[in-house]
């Protein structure tokens, strides 16, 4: 990561979450960020059913629309017992005419996991797919994972998004409990991120 340092690398996210871990990731390598919220950038639809997919639509419209390499990040939850939804679906399930409640989709995941009856553990697994688009075109690739567990009632109030009840293995506090800094540790975005900074030498 050390060849983007002093540069302002793109990130491809209208999530403002997201943007203060990848920030706090790339800022050890003397890397900041701009926004695609601070570029103006158009929100793309996301109309892919993988992570991949829509990773690369974010990228690759920013990357195109600035003459810039654009780093997105696409992700989500799968919960075992729910055939891997929410999925790519994550964020549709937060969202209301008025914009995004988590709260809601919180109560509406744990409402399904009662309904089927599922056992405990109710295991599950934060994904995140990082593409970097370059404005040539080509683009590379970063997956990490989290696997833990979906728990109720939420708890914390840090991070965001599924946080409250999302307690990763290993853990006895969820990842809203969980300073943030101890998140971007282990979650499955810094697992990508670990990748991403191994491709390009540290
Ligand atoms: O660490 C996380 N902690 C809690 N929740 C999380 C996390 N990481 C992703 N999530 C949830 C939030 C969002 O509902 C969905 C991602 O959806 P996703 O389309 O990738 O992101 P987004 O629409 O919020 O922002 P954007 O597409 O502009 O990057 O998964
Ligand atoms: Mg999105």
């Amino acid at each position: 990561m050390r060849r983007f340092a002093g540069d302002r690398l793109l990130v491809a996210t209208h999530n403002r979450g997201k943007l203060e871990e990848i920030a706090a990731l790339l800022s050890p390598y003397g890397v900041s960020t701009i926004s695609a919220t601070e570029m103006n950038l158009p929100e793309p639809k996301e109309t892919e059913a993988t992570f991949l997919g829509n990773a690369r639509i974010k990228a690759h419209a920013a990357a195109r629309a600035t003459g810039l390499p654009a780093l997105a990040d696409d992700s989500g939850i799968e919960i075992d017992a729910l055939n891997g939804a929410p999925g790519v679906y994550t964020a549709d399930w937060a969202t209301t005419s008025q914009g995004r409640d988590f709260v809601m989709a919180m109560e509406n995941t744990w409402a399904r996991l009662e309904k089927v009856n599922a056992p405990e553990p109710r295991t599950a697994r934060f994904c995140c797919t990082f593409v970097l688009a370059w404005p040539d075109g080509h683009d590379e690739v970063f997956e990490g994972q989290m696997p833990g567990r979906i728990v109720w009632p939420m708890r914390g109030e840090q991070g965001h998004g599924y946080d409250p009840i999302f307690q990763p293995e290993g853990y006895e506090i969820t990842f809203g409990e969980m300073d943030r800094w101890e998140k971007n540790k282990i979650s499955h975005r810094a697992r990508a991120f670990e990748k991403l900074v191994h491709a390009f030498g540290g």
